[in-house]
């Protein structure tokens, strides 16, 4: 399989401006803006950056080590936040907004630096994967997407219902609950959305991926059933979810969206990181969320934490047992 986003477009630097922090002050030359030492650009600093997922021409791969994301306010002011946050080793560094031919980007961290051809999953978070702001706006102004239409008679042709085939189109809220129930999010609170590997091997296909076992098979396929890496991976996530729990930027803001970020390569590396803060919404104070309570609407739940729970009970389970453990668990059954 094939990836459609593995791209390699290298972004000179040339004619750019960067913005800080407000988007209202004027433009200033990047150079004198953006703290770069002429070291940045060693080929260290290169990754082959590859995109999983997302929506394409989203980004630009920039020569020293970072990123340009197509702009979005709600992710700016987000980054922002992360920046002085509990979380900010769980995300990439943030450098503000940077113009380019007329359009704005968020410039942030290539978090593939660093690592040698390295193996890729991005696991999307959560048991929503559409705003209560997008429903309450479907409701009030339905508009049949045809796209997602077609998307969705291309894995199923069955799937549609008899008038939605007759509309050629389905709303957005209908379309998205479909991927969720068709696929982990709505039992296991993430999904897979794209795996590439160090071999070069590339699978953005796991839109059925939804029983635990398969859930597994894919994870063990992603580390090649190398044990270490499955430990590393195991303990970043209980400790961001330790962090996540205590985090009150995380508690006030609805998380829809946003994916974990796997990166590892075979010097034993890995890391996870938070991606994708399109969707992570401030509450109205002084709401504040578990991201465990199952949703109902208006609580604006997203099961984020439960997903991760389930995730790392799924890594911890694919661990060896030891004779101990081997013992215990034959005790209790
Ligand atoms: O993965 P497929 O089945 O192609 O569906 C996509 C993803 O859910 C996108 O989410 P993400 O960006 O998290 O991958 C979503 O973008 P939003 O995040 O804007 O909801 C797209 O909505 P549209 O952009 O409305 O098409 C939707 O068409
Ligand atoms: N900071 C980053 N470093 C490295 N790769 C990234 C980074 N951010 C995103 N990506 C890559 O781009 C893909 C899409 O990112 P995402 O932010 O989810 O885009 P979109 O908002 O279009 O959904 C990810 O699956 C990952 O492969």
């Amino acid at each position: 399989m094939s990836c459609t986003f593995c791209t390699w477009p290298w972004f000179e630097g040339e004619g750019l401006s960067v913005r800080a922090e407000n988007r209202n002050k004027s433009w200033t030359k990047l150079k004198s803006m953006v703290h770069w030492s002429p070291l940045a650009f060693t080929l260290k600093s290169r990754s082959s950056w590859v995109q999983l997922a997302g929506h394409a021409g989203n980004f630009q791969a920039k020569e020293g080590g970072r990123l340009l994301k197509r702009y979005c306010e709600c992710e700016q002011q987000c980054l922002n936040k992360l920046m002085t946050d509990s979380l900010r080793p769980y995300v990439p560094g943030y450098y503000g907004v940077v113009q380019k031919d007329e359009q704005d980007y968020n410039l942030m961290d290539d978090l593939l630096v660093g690592f040698d051809s390295p193996s890729i999953m991005d696991c999307k978070m959560g048991s929503r994967t559409y705003l209560e702001e997008e429903l309450m706006k479907a409701r009030e102004r339905p508009r049949l997407r045809k796209d997602m239409y077609e998307k969705m008679v291309s894995v199923d042709p069955g799937a549609p219902t008899e008038e939605e085939r007759a509309q050629q189109g389905v709303l957005k809220p209908r379309y998205m609950q479909w991927r969720e129930t068709l696929s982990s999010t709505a039992t296991l609170g993430f999904r897979i959305e794209g795996i590439k590997k160090a071999d070069g091997t590339c699978n953005t296909n796991f839109k059925k991926t939804k029983q635990r076992e398969q859930v597994m098979k894919a994870l063990d396929d992603f580390v090649d059933g190398n044990v270490q890496i499955l430990k590393l991976y195991l303990k970043r996530l209980e400790e961001l979810r330790s962090v996540l729990e205590k985090s009150h930027f995380f508690n006030t803001h609805e998380v829809v969206g946003s994916s974990l970020l796997f990166v590892h390569d075979a010097s034993g590396k890995a890391s996870i990181w938070m991606i994708d803060f399109g969707k992570m919404v401030p509450l109205p104070p002084p709401m504040m969320l578990d991201h465990r309570t199952p949703w109902v609407e208006g609580n604006r739940e997203d099961g984020y934490l439960w997903g991760m729970d389930n995730l790392i009970d799924i890594l911890s389970s694919m661990l060896p047992q030891t004779p101990c453990e081997v013992d215990r668990n034959s005790e209790e059954a």
